[in-house]
């Protein structure tokens, strides 16, 4: 009783603090799920210390008194850089889930990304904003028909794009899910295969460990690789884009085969423990892109100034996962909502405060990269990229 109270109360003002809110509010099961990292979390804590090492570089007196923070992803309007990620199992969250998700970002404008493994269905989410911009996030079965069969629901839905994980051939290793035995609740169902009476798809098995893992290994094609992308191209008219792609090389792959877009992403730090942080990988992958499709980065977002930084170094837009799940925990719609208008004005103020009108302002200058004490190295040269060069040459 006193703890509602308190909640009732406290207005959280950041997405740490929604996420602290949302620890009290959800069973541990759920929480630990949406929280956790795969193996020592090495990689969960370095995708938000790699965005505090990066530092900004302010421009002063510039004329801000008329911002406008819109873009254009994919040729849809966006009022701010930002999509947001697909999560799975959103009705843990909430009982609103996915559609209390899709019906805050139809109201702030922003598109949202569907995960496969959603607890409502495709079509549902769908109805539930109707007309809004939205991205179906997809994973291979082993049975190429179930996995088609998803792609023409998205399309016929209305679903304007095609967002394909490369980066979870096998579910990466998490603690906590496997001492909790975690699995999906038994009043929810992974919502796309109820209509094909399919219990093996739409039910998990709770077991001795995460039932998540084993309905992972006994569904995900593990034969996925670069040839089929060509496949699915061969069944959809929707662009692909590439989830999960953190080197030059495999950008450079991917724009070979015809995608229409790469996200940087190591998904949220689940799968492959002590790989790099994604704002660490971003150049790399946008040299790899050669500017012929737009670059996407998630993993690590919680801050407006991680959303200019992510532009600075090539980004086209961020996607957020679990800060969405916070606000879902928090308020249903109306926590998204918050969560969502509170990173737009922190990004809003962020561009300002460096001297940015618009996201078209956004340089690479921007952007030092420090130690991890925040230290600029001795040798300033590289690392100012001639931003203080620059304005002596101005002054
Ligand atoms: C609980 C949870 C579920 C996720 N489910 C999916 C999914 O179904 N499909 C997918 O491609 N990525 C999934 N991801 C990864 C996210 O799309 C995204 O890459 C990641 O959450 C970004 O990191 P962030 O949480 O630090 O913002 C999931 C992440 C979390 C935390
Ligand atoms: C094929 C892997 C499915 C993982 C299910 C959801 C997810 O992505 C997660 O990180 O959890």
């Amino acid at each position: 009783m006193a703890q509602s109270k308190t909640l009732a109360h406290f207005e959280p003002v950041n997405l740490y603090e929604f996420e602290a809110l949302a620890k009290l509010k959800l069973p541990k099961m759920v929480y630990d799920y949406y929280s956790s990292g795969a193996d020592d979390q090495y990689t969960l804590a370095d995708n938000i210390e790699a965005f505090k090492r990066l530092r900004l570089v302010p421009r002063v007196l510039v004329d801000i008194s008329a911002q406008d923070i819109s873009t254009t992803i994919l040729g849809v309007p966006s009022s701010f850089p930002l999509v947001i990620a697909p999560t799975a199992m959103q009705r843990m969250a909430h009982p609103d889930g996915e559609c209390a998700t899709a019906r805050a970002a139809a109201k702030n404008g922003v598109i949202m990304t569907l995960s496969s493994w959603s607890t409502t269905s495709i079509e549902q989410v769908a109805k539930a904003a109707p007309g809004a911009p939205r991205w179906f996030q997809l994973y291979v079965y082993k049975d190429r028909d179930v996995t088609a069969k998803l792609v023409r629901r998205a399309e016929k839905a209305g679903y304007l794009a095609i967002a394909l994980t490369v980066d979870t051939p096998r579910l990466g290793r998490r603690e906590a899910d496997i001492h909790n035995k975690f699995s999906l609740p038994s009043h929810l169902t992974m919502a796309n295969f109820v209509e094909e009476g399919d219990a093996e798809k739409s039910h998990m098995e709770q077991g001795a460990g995460s039932g998540l893992a084993a309905y992972v290994a006994s569904l995900i094609d593990r034969s996925l690789s670069w040839k089929d992308i060509a496949w699915l191209k061969s069944i959809t008219r929707l662009p692909i884009l590439v989830k999960g792609v953190v080197t030059r090389a495999d950008a450079e792959i991917a724009v070979r085969n015809g995608v229409a877009g790469i996200i940087v992403s190591n998904h949220g730090a689940r799968q492959l423990d002590t790989s790099l942080a994604t704002i660490d990988c971003l150049e790399e992958v946008v040299a790899g892109a050669q500017g012929k499709v737009p670059v996407f980065v998630d993993s690590g977002v919680r801050r407006g100034t991680d959303i200019v930084k992510s532009l600075a170094l090539g980004a086209q837009a961020v996607q957020i996962g679990r800060g969405v799940l916070w606000g879902l925990a928090v308020g249903g719609e109306e926590g998204v909502d918050r969560v969502l208008k509170l990173l737009r004005d922190e990004f809003e103020l962020a561009l300002g405060l460096c001297g940015c009108r618009s996201v078209k302002d956004i340089r690479r200058e921007m952007v030092v990269r420090t130690t991890s004490e925040g230290k600029r190295p001795l040798s300033n040269g590289p690392m100012m990229n001639g931003w203080a060069s620059n304005n002596h040459a101005r002054l």
